[in-house]
């Protein structure tokens, strides 16, 4: 199969990230994902709950060499958030199952990457979700995003814009050196826009721009 232009600029800037990222310090990427987990909790603690509502927040595992999340999943819960995490399902869908301290884990199917085992809902029946938190290898200051190329994310955003009424804003995690300067990653229709991202410097928000965010 040809692959567009654009396609194939994605998969040198994806295989460069991913050679960067298990090439970096692995002391350098704990002491960043802390500090991501941080500003993560900071943010979080800031967002404002309906009375008696709790808040829940959608997140995910990070795997080596990945941001680490596992600290950060204790502490959301610690604060009284409902954390909920992805599941992979057929024809790259995500299902969603709450997690909590101790939750088995197991090795997906699908993808290379741990899953919390429980009942599996689907994004519209977890009940009120303040904050997603995006998986990313690459995020530019324009809020493209470049993932590990399954488009588990791009499809799920791209159910839920963020232009409906109470949509949790979607917010990326990366490390310093992948926030990259607006129009580095290829844009293709399907793509879905970011509102921010965090890093180890903190919460950095994107200029809104026509189309979902
Ligand atoms: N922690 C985490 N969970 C996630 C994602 C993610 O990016 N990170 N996903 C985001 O969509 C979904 C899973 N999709 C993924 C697809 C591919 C790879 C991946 O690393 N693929 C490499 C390595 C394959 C291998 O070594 O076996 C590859 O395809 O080359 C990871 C996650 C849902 N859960
Ligand atoms: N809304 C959509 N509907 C159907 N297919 C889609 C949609 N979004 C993305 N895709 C398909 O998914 C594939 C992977 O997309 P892309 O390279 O953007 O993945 P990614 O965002 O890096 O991956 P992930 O979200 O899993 O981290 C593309 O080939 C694209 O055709």
């Amino acid at each position: 199969m040809t692959l567009p232009a654009r396609d194939k600029g994605k998969l040198r800037l994806r295989a460069s990230l991913r050679a960067a990222r298990s090439a970096s310090d692995p002391a350098d990427r704990q002491e960043q994902a802390q500090a991501i987990a941080r500003a993560v909790v900071d943010h979080a603690g800031g967002i404002a709950a309906a009375p008696g509502e709790r808040r829940t927040i959608a997140a995910y595992l990070g795997r080596d060499p990945e941001p680490a999340t596992a600290g950060l999943l204790q502490d959301l819960h610690a604060r009284g958030f409902d954390v909920v995490l992805p599941v992979c399902e057929p024809a790259y869908r995500l299902s969603w199952v709450g997690w909590v301290p101790g939750t088995a884990l197991q090795r997906s199917v699908r993808a290379p990457v741990d899953e919390p085992v429980g009942p599996r809902r689907p994004f519209e029946e977890v009940p009120a979700v303040c904050l997603i938190l995006v998986p990313a290898l690459a995020v530019d200051r324009s809020g493209q995003r470049l993932g590990q190329g399954g488009g588990y994310y791009d499809r799920f955003l791209a159910q839920h814009p963020t232009d409906s009424p109470g949509a949790p804003p979607r917010l990326g995690v990366v490390y310093r050196s992948e926030l990259l300067p607006a129009g580095a990653i290829p844009a293709e229709p399907f793509d879905q826009r970011l509102g921010g991202v965090f890093t180890a410097d903190g919460l950095q928000r994107f200029e809104a721009v026509a189309g979902p965010v």
